[in-house]
């Protein structure tokens, strides 16, 4: 495996109050108001043997959804199953208990309301098989999201190995994300329940639920009113979304698309794993992505940069 950064792990209790600063838009108005439906999403099999077609189809996902699902992907069932058993049991902990975890530095517990208060962590003695889960969880994932990247590089028209080759995987920068979506709606969140509209920072997020719906996706931003259409669950497999920073990369060819998670009466876990290449990677528009007609719309940024603006200028 390539050298990697020290992986974030985060645990977020989805109310409204700890997520409301990173979203673009989605007021609980509106939220209410927006119009649904259901998406079929394109299903791509990592193990097809027949990489290029895999590629062409994770293009058509990129630039038509910005969503698509993975099958045999090489993340075992009985590892995410172990993942969200652990993180069912974290946060079952009293409050008391959760908040000896409290978010330092993006690490760490988010309390439903933004609380500051000081707590130290006592995470491994509690939960002995924690870290390894963990550990091997990021570790697969990562292999996983590494061979999508490869097909996505090949959907772009270049080598596969193209963001291992640009050092982009040398040392990726991976962050887990454990959620909790509890069943019952609190007053004060005034409707506006779970993850409110937003589009992921990153390259790539690699997201496993425990099969309670809620998730919706929005293709068209600026259409009024928007359109969210259900994003169903298929047994075994992962859903894949692109995030701002690869739009940016691609010149906008592939999208980014705003996303949200809205209440269903059941509580709810999932678990996003966000992979983003090396900080000091620069992203510049892909060759394959701008012509004299079309010429890149972004300046070339590191992806520490991006991604650390877009972070603080969430936590501030
Ligand atoms: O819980 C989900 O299904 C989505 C979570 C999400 O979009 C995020 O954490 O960025
Ligand atoms: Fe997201």
């Amino acid at each position: 495996m390539e050298a990697q950064r020290s992986p974030q792990l985060q645990l977020r209790h989805a109310t409204t109050a700890a997520n409301q600063q990173r979203f673009r838009s989605g007021s609980a108005a509106a939220q209410r108001s927006a119009m649904s439906g259901s998406v079929d999403l394109p299903v791509v099999d990592l193990a097809s043997s027949d990489l290029r077609a895999a590629a062409a189809s994770v293009r058509q996902a990129c630039v038509e959804h910005g969503f698509f699902y993975v099958t045999n992907h090489g993340v075992d069932r009985a590892l995410v199953e172990a993942v969200l058993a652990e993180s069912k049991g974290f946060f079952d902990l009293p409050m008391e208990e959760k908040l000896k975890l409290h978010r330092t530095n993006h690490r760490g517990y988010t309390p439903p309301y933004a609380e500051k208060l000081d707590a130290a962590s006592e995470f491994v003695e509690r939960f002995p098989s924690w870290k390894e889960t963990m550990k091997l969880y990021i570790a697969t994932a990562l292999d996983t999201g590494e061979r999508i990247l490869s097909l996505i590089a090949l959907g772009l028209d270049l080598d596969a190995e193209f963001f291992h080759k640009i050092g982009a995987l040398d040392c990726p920068s991976t962050f887990l994300r454990l959620l909790h979506y509890p069943g019952e709606v609190n007053e004060s969140d005034s409707g506006n329940y779970g993850a409110s509209a937003h589009s992921d920072y990153g390259a790539i997020t690699l997201l496993v639920t425990d099969g309670t719906p809620g998730l919706q996706i929005c293709r068209e931003k600026d259409r009024d009113p928007q359109l969210w259409e259900d994003v169903h669950h298929i047994d075994g497999a992962l859903i894949v979304n692109i995030g701002d920073l690869l739009e940016r990369w691609t010149n906008c060819v592939f999208r980014s698309t705003l996303h949200r998670v809205v209440a269903v009466g059941k509580e709810r876990y999932s678990v996003a794993f966000f992979l983003d290449p090396n900080s000091d990677t620069v992203v510049e528009c892909l060759e394959s992505c701008c012509s004299e007609a079309d010429p890149p719309r972004f300046p070339p940024i590191k992806s520490g940069d991006y991604i650390t603006g877009r972070i603080n200028s969430t936590y501030k």
